[in-house]
């Protein structure tokens, strides 16, 4: 490898480093001013190289022309939904349909924005689609390529053939309000919610359009394609730290849960805290934590048996 080379590889690294810190763990180990110095040797080396350019590398997270349309894709997981209860009694009855078992849960929170669907091969992202109707969605990777919180390389050694990720792409509220201040003053029309804007912001034609936007996003669903797979998970919670060692934002708020109160007690806690988070939530996604388990209670028509989400009760509007 010639110097350029191990220049080039030099910065990419330290330049992902700088990403997941301040986009993954909100926590900066460089000044804007040499990152943006850093990132413009690299884009001079990769102009010099054009061959030594990788598809994830920093540099090329804002790529792809203007969109005429999305292509529709059909995911290969379907995106299942999840029922819904909206008090204890209907929790409870949830929990009777499969209660019998020493049953371990998982709470995490429901994020309010848009779903997504990731699929990386040998380690690398190769398609990012929209949930659509759970069983097709729209195609769109550029935009996606523009979340600084999506990894476009797992950080593992060895990584499966193939893994599919879903998640949680959102806008955090200061960002939303920023977004719409934006858009007043240019006599563009507002955004209701974080959730549309993020939603409107995931399906704009021009990557450039999405970049400046700067979505997050929370994964949540790990499936390890290949069945003996080192990574191969068998609990919902073992998934959630493997996806952080893939280099994923993982929401932290969550928790295995050993009984039905205990789900009660952080569907509370959190019922009481929700307004201090940089982000708008709308109940707990409860699940049981084993997969042998949730591959025994599998699926009704429309939702797992092994999955349901507590919604919070609707705010009121402010006065
Ligand atoms: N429709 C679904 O299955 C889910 C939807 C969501 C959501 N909006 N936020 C968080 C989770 C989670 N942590 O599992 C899930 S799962």
């Amino acid at each position: 490898m010639n110097q350029e080379e191990s220049r080039i590889k030099q910065l990419r690294q330290q330049l992902q480093a700088a990403n997941e810190a301040y986009y993954l763990h909100d926590n900066p180990i460089m000044e804007d001013e040499v990152y943006d110095r850093l990132y413009r040797e690299l884009q001079g080396l990769e102009e010099k190289y054009p061959e030594l350019i990788t598809p994830d590398s920093p540099t090329q997270r804002i790529g792809g022309e203007v969109a005429e349309g999305f292509a529709s894709v059909k995911h290969q997981i379907p995106l299942y939904s999840l029922e819904n209860a909206f008090n204890e009694e209907e929790f409870r009855q949830w929990a009777a349909r499969h209660q019998g078992e020493a049953v371990e849960y998982v709470c995490e929170l429901k994020i309010d924005g848009n779903a997504l669907a990731l699929t990386y091969e040998d380690g690398v992202l190769v398609r990012g689609v929209t949930r659509g109707d759970g069983e097709t969605g729209e195609e769109i990777t550029n935009n996606v390529r523009t979340i600084p919180s999506i990894p476009l390389r797992l950080k593992l050694n060895n990584p499966p053939a193939r893994v599919e990720v879903r998640g949680e792409a959102f806008l955090p509220r200061q960002t939303f309000e920023k977004i719409n201040q934006t858009r007043q003053a240019n006599g563009e029309s507002v955004f209701a919610n974080p959730r549309n804007a993020t939603s409107g912001t995931l399906r704009q034609f021009d990557p450039k359009v999405v970049a400046e936007r700067k979505l997050d996003f929370f994964a949540y669903t790990l499936y390890v394609v290949e069945e003996n797979s080192p990574w191969q998970p068998e609990t919902q919670d073992y998934s959630l730290q493997v996806l952080e060692e893939m280099g994923f934002k993982v929401n932290p708020h969550r928790k295995v849960c050993q009984s039905l109160e205990e789900v009660e007690e952080f569907f509370r806690e959190w019922e009481e805290k929700r307004n201090t988070l940089a982000y708008e939530t709308d109940g707990v996604v409860v699940k049981i934590n084993s997969y042998a388990l949730q591959k025994r209670l599998g699926f009704t028509q429309k939702f797992p048996r092994w999955a349901i989400a507590l919604k919070f009760p609707a705010e009121e509007a402010p006065s």
